[in-house]
């Protein structure tokens, strides 16, 4: 169903809300629909089925907020009689039901709702939401708190749900309206079992609403979701086939990714903005980053002009919130706001200052890009989404891939940094990593992280992890050297750092950790490693020189007394070798030569590696 021109205005809104909600409407300072609004409101209200594809920002909580109101308020207020009183709904049953992919965006979803129902004149049954998402509180806790406050409508994480639909107290014939906020997510293959398995338990005549930016993106599996003859809604941006909103100007930045990061702090310090997302690839390197951002940035910064926010799924649903909190309720008018996070806030997430995002590398999955670059330009405000590309790669054909999936890209010019800039925060990220061995340990983490990530790209034939810039990016996640992994037989050989070093040779034995406990353990462990390998070097050598010994015994009749100076010089040497040989390092370098080796077998047999061997 094509969304028509014509007036916006609630008044002709094509179908009759419980009074108390147009009310509410008003109030709540909206004053016209949107179109998705207006086409989806008097369907799902109605007694349709329908599926949204509306783009980012465009109102979509309330299309489907409002027809969940109507219908409870149906169930609670509407009598065909003035002197009858509508029965109540039944201790553990339930009337609306609405799934989302993360936890932050059902509790998003609960605060709409509620913000509606803070409307609700007070002589009426008062309508209750209660939200369900894994590790908040128990499922026994959300059991009782359902059967003791008698919620009419659930926002639930898919998990959650289920495992609270096993109880013996939950019923869910009542259930008259079903929504999979973000529905494309909800049937991909992480959670589509569980959905359709909830789904199945609900009374075949309830009403279904499918919602996403990308619906198009789950394909056949809607039909999985029981519904009857839905109608479909697609709201597009005006301009042209545009899938992006029209205040969202989306730039990509070609890039050397050694400089990405010095890139992204400039642009931090420099732009103008109130607040920033930036999405990176795993957790790890959210915390990494996090950990670098804060120490290098905020540190030298003394008026604190810029407040990091780490927000990632490794956090508790409890830090999680409060992240999404401290971030959302900000003042940007005393500083700026940057929530360094992964594709947990991809989705969904509306926070209405949010003016820019920066994405340091795609999603693995292109419709997710959409939803990063969504999270600003939502409801006709300006916003500006960047992400970066590694300059003249393959990566630089995303552009035209997304063209064809009606996303613009626009080229964005590098920012002015000097040499000077780049040198000066590599020296002091390196001495950040110097003063604590555990650091390195993270970057490291964070580097092997994404490579893996980089491997799960969708557009492979764009994303190629052959033709990855190994050692730029290594350098970027700040790297002392290059870790041991399979992927380092792409590095061509000539581009392959003396045993992997990335800058100048440090001593491992003794890089420390700045934790005093870890340290100690540390240096004990080396201490003990050391003599285990002397003693067990000594034992293999000296049954070696034994066996030489009775040999030569026999064949040059040398003295006792000749045969056991010449074991003890001996004796003397090998342990002189083996304190030499045993430092950490050996192994390495080993591996380094394998790795070089292993390159030239690979160049002159011309045979292509398979991951999956390794
Ligand atoms: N009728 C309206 N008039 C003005 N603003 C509105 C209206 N309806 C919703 N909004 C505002 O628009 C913003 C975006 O709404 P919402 O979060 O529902 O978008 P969405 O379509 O679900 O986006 P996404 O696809 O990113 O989840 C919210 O801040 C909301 O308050």
């Amino acid at each position: 169903m094509e969304v028509k021109k014509g007036s916006l205005s609630w008044e002709n809104l094509k179908y009759e809300l419980h009074p108390w909600l147009k009310d509410a409407i008003k109030s709540m300072g909206y004053p016209t629909m949107t179109p998705v609004q207006a086409s989806t409101i008097p369907l799902l209200s109605g007694n349709k089925d329908v599926v949204v594809e509306a783009v980012t920002g465009s109102g979509k909580t309330l299309a489907f907020t409002i027809p969940i109101l109507q219908k409870v308020s149906d169930r609670l207020y509407k009598v065909d009689n003035e002197d009858e009183t509508p029965e109540p709904v039944k201790r553990g049953h339930m009337l609306a039901l609405i799934l989302s992919p993360t936890r932050e965006l059902a509790s998003q979803i609960q605060s709409v709702i509620n913000s509606v129902i803070e409307y609700l004149p007070e002589d009426k049954t008062p309508i209750k939401t209660q939200l369900l998402v894994g590790s908040l509180t128990g499922v026994r806790e959300d059991i009782d708190a359902f059967l003791n406050n008698r919620p009419q409508i659930l926002i639930a994480t898919p998990g959650r749900l289920l495992d609270f639909l096993s109880s013996n107290y939950v019923k869910t014939n009542s259930v008259e309206i079903a929504i999979l906020d973000e529905a494309d997510k909800l049937l991909d293959f992480s959670f589509e079992r569980d959905v359709v398995n909830i789904l199945k338990r609900l009374p075949k005549q309830r009403r279904t609403g499918l919602f996403s930016a990308t619906i198009s993106a789950a394909g056949d599996t809607i039909f999985r979701t029981g519904m009857n003859n839905p109608v479909k809604v697609v709201v597009k941006s005006k301009s042209s086939h545009n899938s992006a909103p029209k205040s969202l100007s989306i730039s990509y930045l070609p890039i050397n990714p050694e400089h990405k990061i010095t890139t992204l702090i400039k642009l931090l310090n420099d732009y103008k903005y109130k607040k920033c997302i930036v999405y990176f690839p795993t957790c790890t390197g959210v915390k990494y980053f996090y950990n670098v951002f804060h120490k290098l940035i905020r540190d030298n910064n003394n008026d604190n002009l810029i407040q990091f926010v780490s927000l990632h799924g490794q956090l508790s649903t409890k830090a999680r919130l409060r992240a999404i909190q401290t971030f959302s309720e900000g003042d940007a008018a005393l500083k700026k706001f940057v929530l360094m996070t992964t594709d947990v806030a991809a989705r969904g997430i509306d926070i209405p200052d949010v003016d820019l995002v920066i994405q340091i590398d795609p999603p693995t999955d292109p419709d997710v890009f959409l939803h990063r670059c969504g999270r600003t330009g939502r409801a006709n405000k300006v916003g500006q989404a960047i992400v970066m590309l590694n300059e003249g790669s393959r990566e630089e054909e995303y552009v035209g891939f997304m063209e064809v999936k009606g996303v613009i890209l626009s080229e964005m010019k590098l920012p002015p940094i000097t040499t000077k800039y780049h040198e000066e925060f590599q020296n002091k990220f390196r001495n950040y990593l110097l003063e604590d061995r555990a650091r390195h340990e993270l970057g490291i983490k964070s580097y092997v992280g994404f490579v893996r990530y980089y491997t799960k790209h969708m557009a492979s034939s764009i994303f190629r992890y052959q033709s990855l810039p190994y050692i730029p990016i290594a350098k970027m996640y700040g790297l002392l050297r290059l870790p041991k992994m399979p992927e380092s037989k792409y590095v061509p050989n000539e581009e392959m750092p003396e045993d992997g070093w990335l800058g100048e040779v440090i001593d491992m034995d003794t890089y420390a950790y700045a934790d005093e406990q870890k340290e100690k353990s540390r240096v004990e462990n080396l201490e003990a490693d050391k003599l285990r390998k002397i003693s067990e070097a000594k034992r293999r050598k000296e049954l070696k020189i034994k066996n030489e010994a009775w040999s030569t015994k026999v064949e040059t009749k040398e003295t006792r007394q000749e045969r056991r100076e010449k074991m003890k010089r001996k004796r003397e040497a090998i342990e002189k070798q083996i304190m030499e040989e045993s430092s950490d390092d050996e192994e390495t370098q080993e591996d380094w030569k394998e790795v070089v080796k292993s390159n030239k077998k690979k160049k002159t047999s011309a045979v292509q590696g398979s991951f999956d061997d390794l």
